[in-house]
């Protein structure tokens, strides 16, 4: 027996939210085929994996079932095929999407009947392996889909944030995958921050929620900005100041670092001159030495379960 799960890929933070925010998007996705081998006699997880690692605790798939099942108490042989489809190590959630899908094909394999809060709850353990934080904000946008805010880690609680904004999004992506990324850059944060640039924060955080579910265009470029994380994290994206500048002069709605980068996330509609933004921002990432992938996409739904196979 065999459960197949797609989960999408996602950008995390949206600026000031870090940990908190995250939204979901048709960019890419992960597959996760589940097989149960046998049940009722012992705990056996293997993964197989083309692109990732094999070893069920360095496997966010792997890892976040193996916890789930010695948490709940069950014993299963079962394997794991995830088939990736999202490029990692670029800011697009691919760790996270991998473990919501595993998680979700689970539950179905095993019937669990979890809710997507509990999906969620057990599906962030699987980010332990790739970056070693539970951080649950990419395997909520991956689980729920749209554009989520994680509201409480213990237990955990995802909501989806309302929107009335029309957009579309631009995600500018390196062309160079980096081992490791999000644990190096989650150590780059400091450990403690003056008020003054919490309050800021606050500020923008308070923008970008009001700004989606009013739908005014400048609340949400002003709740894109960040003074605490992406600053901390710049000399991992070099670039990314100054396309923002230049995308905003060409009337983006808004522009952020995707999770912990170095992908950039740029929201745009029919006032924006999309075009300019990329011939531009092709100019400055070649001056960076580095080439992106320009690609569109819009906000995807939640995890899905392949039937009949
Ligand atoms: N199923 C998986 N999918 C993607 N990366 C994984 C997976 N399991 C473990 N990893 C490891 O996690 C790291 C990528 O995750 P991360 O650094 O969070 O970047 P991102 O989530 O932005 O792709 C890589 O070192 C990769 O080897
Ligand atoms: N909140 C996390 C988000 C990481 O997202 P990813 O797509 O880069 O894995 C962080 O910023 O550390």
């Amino acid at each position: 027996m065999s459960i197949t799960a797609t989960a999408y890929s996602s950008s995390a933070n949206l600026g000031s939210g870090f940990d908190v925010l995250s939204m979901a998007h048709k960019a890419f996705k992960d597959k996760v085929k589940a097989t149960l081998i046998s049940e009722g006699r012992n705990l056996k997880i293997s993964v197989s994996s083309k692109n990732t690692p094999e070893n069920v605790e360095k496997n966010s798939a792997g890892f976040a079932v193996k916890r789930m099942l010695e948490i709940l108490g069950i014993n299963a042989e079962i394997s794991l095929e995830v088939i990736k489809g999202i490029p990692y190590g670029l800011g697009l959630g691919s760790s996270g999407a991998s473990a919501s899908a595993a998680i979700a094909a689970v539950n179905e394999l095993l019937d669990l009947d979890l809710s997507l809060n509990e999906q969620v709850e057990f599906a962030k353990i699987g980010e332990i392996a790739s970056s070693g934080s539970p951080h649950p904000d990419n395997v909520a946008a991956s689980t729920f889909g749209g554009i989520v805010a994680v509201t409480s880690v213990s237990p955990t609680k995802v909501i989806r944030v309302p929107s009335n904004l029309n957009f579309k999004i631009l995600l500018i992506v390196p062309q160079k995958t980096q081992e490791g990324k999000t644990k190096k850059a989650r150590e780059m944060l400091p450990k403690e921050i003056e008020i003054e640039r919490y309050v800021y924060n606050s500020r923008h955080l308070s923008s970008l929620l009001i700004g989606l579910s009013s739908g005014d265009r400048e609340l949400v470029r002003e709740g894109l900005n960040d003074e605490i994380f992406e600053v901390s994290r710049l000399p991992l994206f070099p670039y990314y100041p100054k396309i923002k500048e230049n995308a905003i002069e060409k009337n983006a709605i808004g522009v952020c670092v995707s999770g912990a980068g170095p992908s950039i996330l740029v929201l745009y509609d029919n006032k924006t001159d999309l075009e300019g933004i990329i011939s531009s921002s092709k100019e400055i990432c070649t001056k960076n030495d580095i080439n992106c992938d320009f690609i569109q996409t819009e906000l995807a739904g939640g995890v899905e379960i392949e039937r009949g196979n």
